[in-house]
């Protein structure tokens, strides 16, 4: 389970998510939308703990080594050298430690997941050698290996074709009925309506959180879009904001 309470996260005290509460249950497939800069990318890094709140707090479940994190394709540095192979195999970290061998079971794992999303023959390759598609594909193959309860996508589709599109969200579906936690930011409407039941709509507040049909509906995505059109990122700093004082997330 995932409780996010009174949630404000600021970047140079501009709020970029501002009172959030709710929370994504154990087993839950929730799609997180809203329009550009509407806060989706910082939701899922304060729920990972790599930003600290302004205010209030997430608390997290899951230990940390059962959390993975698929982050923007254009935050990964491709320069990092790197083969398919290795980097599919970093997915096995919580299971063979940080110095710990990849046995052969964890080694047929990584080979299973690279054939599972169609890059047999590239295991070799340079990971900074890949197009766009074709890294997110090493990724979902990590994620695969990571074994994990809690996975968290953002927008883990950007680069896809709609073939490979359609056989990761299988993926998904799976990880779903496996009774994983599945949080994913998407652009898609008819994507989310089609595969997500549950649904986060942020528009740096919370526009609504629940029932995929009740969220996406045509006054919940006015409403978004008119608080994103009042958005001004070059508005004082807001000086009501609480600064950071204590460690907010917390992971049992
Ligand atoms: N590192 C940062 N420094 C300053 N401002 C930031 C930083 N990261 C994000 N922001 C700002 O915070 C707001 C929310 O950004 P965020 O990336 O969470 O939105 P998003 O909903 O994921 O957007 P998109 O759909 O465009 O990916 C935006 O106004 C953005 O410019």
């Amino acid at each position: 389970m995932v409780t996010v309470e009174n949630l404000t996260v600021s970047y140079r005290q501009h709020p970029a998510l501002h009172h959030i509460s709710g929370r994504f249950v154990d087993g839950s497939l929730t799609a997180v939308i809203g329009p550009n800069g509407s806060g989706k990318s910082t939701l899922l890094k304060s729920i990972m703990g790599l930003l600290r709140p302004a205010g209030g707090r997430v608390q997290v479940n899951t230990p940390r080594a059962r959390i993975a994190y698929m982050p923007q394709l254009t935050e990964i540095d491709r320069t990092f050298p790197m083969s398919v192979q290795d980097c599919v195999q970093l997915g096995c970290w919580a299971a063979s430690g940080a110095w710990g061998g990849v046995t052969p079971a964890l080694r047929q794992r990584v080979a299973n997941a690279i054939t599972e999303v169609g890059l047999t023959g590239f295991e070799q390759r340079s990971v900074g050698s890949l197009s766009s598609g074709q890294l997110q594909r090493v990724l979902f193959a990590r994620l695969m290996v990571q074994d994990a309860d809690l996975i968290l996508l953002d927008e883990p589709f950007n680069a896809m074709d709609s073939r490979t599109t359609d056989a990761l969200l299988a993926l998904v579906h799976r990880w779903h009925t496996e009774g994983r936690t599945v949080v994913a930011v998407l652009h898609d409407d008819e994507q989310v309506r089609a595969h997500f039941d549950q649904t986060l709509l942020l528009a740096r507040e919370l526009v609504a959180w629940g029932d995929t049909h009740t969220v996406l509906t045509g006054p919940n995505l006015q409403r978004a879009r008119a608080l994103a059109e009042a958005w001004d990122d070059h508005a004082d700093i807001c000086h009501t904001d609480e600064l950071p004082s204590l460690p907010k997330r917390e992971a049992v």
